[in-house]
């Protein structure tokens, strides 16, 4: 990280907690930050950073999910610095991205909270995504009559929040008075604790069940919360049963979203079930060009295919790498070409590679699924061992230059045809089985591919 501020800049908290946050915005999606961080206050007291939230939910959510990750960007700035999360005196501020529960859906100019950023029009289409774009597509034209709720599953960052509000943003295009609303499930759940704290619930429950299009965004962080899950239940059965379009965006099927209960997992089906999976060569590099034109940027081919190729795990993991090469460029100015891309990314690159070394690779899926790293050489056939041995050789094949033998050989001095064989046993697993399939991506993710 390059921003360190000066030490004079930290002399309050508040100077100290702004600098935290350009580091937490780049290291937590947008929504996140909006919703959990945005709203916190900093008080420098001695070397403790005071840290007050708004009120015990957020303060327990950012206990359980963003305490790490705030430690750790804490000591990278301030190394020494002890933070500590409290309860702030007052209720503080809605966080941005939740506004109160009296704007949904009534202000004229964003009650509806899409960005109108996130069209068709903006949204590259490969083999990845084609179903779900033309499911979108069909919602758009005809919202509570062809599709639902229409289901938008995939992992993190392919381009589901994108795709559901292109859909928002058509409708509203085609109906300006269409009430839609955009809403994460994390500001569903504020929106209905603020409504049970101010005993607003049946305010609440009015705004929801008047709108004509509901989406409703990463719906997994609806696991385990009973009351919310309650109140969605019958929020979507009277939408349903009004003919209003319901989407939902998830990062797994309805059914293996754990502690949900079933009725919901069930209505979620009801309509169409799409999935976006992780974009090939091609539409990665499409995405960038667009990315680049989007920035007024004419980049050449080879550049967004060296992007492209060098980058394969989500689209803001690709915006990031655009946009350093952007920086780069302007900054040195020098001309979009393949050895400013390189050096641009070179950091990154490096990352990759000791990454995806043999070494780390077994490693790696060794701790993963709580094996030994020895085990991946051993002799032991036993399935919870020799899966993920073979999980790691198909991992190495797909990710290194090593020759078939050569990985043989580092594992246990097998023979090529044991690798052959375990990259068949893997292609073909995780077709079947989506539990194989989101370990496999898992891994290619910790290992920065
Ligand atoms: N097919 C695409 N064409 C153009 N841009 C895309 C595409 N897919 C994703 N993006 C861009 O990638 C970024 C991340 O996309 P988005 O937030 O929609 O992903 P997501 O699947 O909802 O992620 P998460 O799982 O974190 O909620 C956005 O800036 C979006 O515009």
């Amino acid at each position: 990280m390059s921003s360190h501020p000066a030490p004079s800049a930290l002399h309050n908290g508040g100077a100290l907690w702004a600098a935290l946050c350009v580091q937490l915005q780049e290291r937590t999606t947008a929504q996140q930050f909006n919703t959990w961080l945005r709203p916190l206050r900093g008080e420098l007291h001695g070397n403790e950073l005071r840290l007050f939230a708004p009120n015990a939910f957020v303060m327990e959510w950012i206990r359980e999910r963003l305490m790490d990750l705030l430690e750790a960007s804490l000591a990278d700035l301030a190394p020494g610095v002890i933070l500590r999360l409290d309860l702030g005196e007052e209720e503080g501020p809605v966080p941005a991205a939740v506004p109160p529960a009296t704007a949904i859906g009534t202000d004229p100019r964003n009650g509806h909270r899409l960005n109108p950023g996130f069209s068709f029009g903006s949204y590259v289409e490969g083999k990845s995504n084609q179903l779900a774009v033309a499911a979108a597509r069909q919602v758009s034209e005809h919202p509570g009559k062809s599709y639902n709720p229409l289901y938008i599953y995939g992992g993190v960052g392919l381009g589901k929040t994108h795709l559901m509000q292109a859909v928002g943003n058509a409708i509203l295009q085609r109906n300006n008075d269409a009430k839609v609303l955009y809403v994460s499930s994390e500001g569903f759940i504020m929106d209905m604790v603020r409504s049970l704290q101010h005993n607003t619930i049946n305010d609440f429950k009015q705004r929801y069940r008047k709108l004509d299009a509901l989406l409703i965004d990463d719906i997994q962080f609806f696991a385990g919360k009973d009351r919310t899950q309650e109140e969605f239940f019958h929020t979507f059965n009277a939408l349903f049963d009004g003919g209003r379009q319901i989407i939902i965006t998830c990062d797994r099927y309805p059914k293996e979203v754990d502690r949900l209960e079933e009725r919901l997992q069930s209505r979620f089906g009801w309509g169409l079930t799409v999935a976006i999976q992780p974009h090939d060569l091609e539409t990665r590099m499409a995405i960038v060009l667009c990315k680049a034109e989007e920035s007024g940027v004419d980049l050449p081919e080879e550049v967004a295919f060296f992007i492209a190729e060098k980058i394969r795990s989500h689209v803001r993991e690709l915006e990031g790498a655009l946009r350093r090469v952007i920086a780069h460029v302007n900054f040195t100015r020098k001309p979009y070409n393949l050895d400013t891309a390189r050096e641009a990314l070179r950091d990154l690159i490096d990352v990759q590679k000791r990454m995806v070394s043999l070494d780390n690779i077994q490693k790696v899926v060794a701790e993963y699924f709580h094996i030994r790293g020895s085990d991946m050489q051993s002799k032991r056939r036993s399935r919870n061992i020799a899966r993920p041995r073979q999980v790691a050789m198909c991992l190495t094949k797909e990710l290194t230059s090593h020759s078939l033998p050569e990985i043989g050989e580092a594992f246990g001095g097998r023979d090529h045809t044991t690798v052959l064989h375990a990259c068949r046993q893997i292609d073909k697993l995780r077709q079947e089985n989506t539990q194989m399939d989101e370990d496999y991506r898992n891994l290619l993710r910790i290992l920065g591919a």
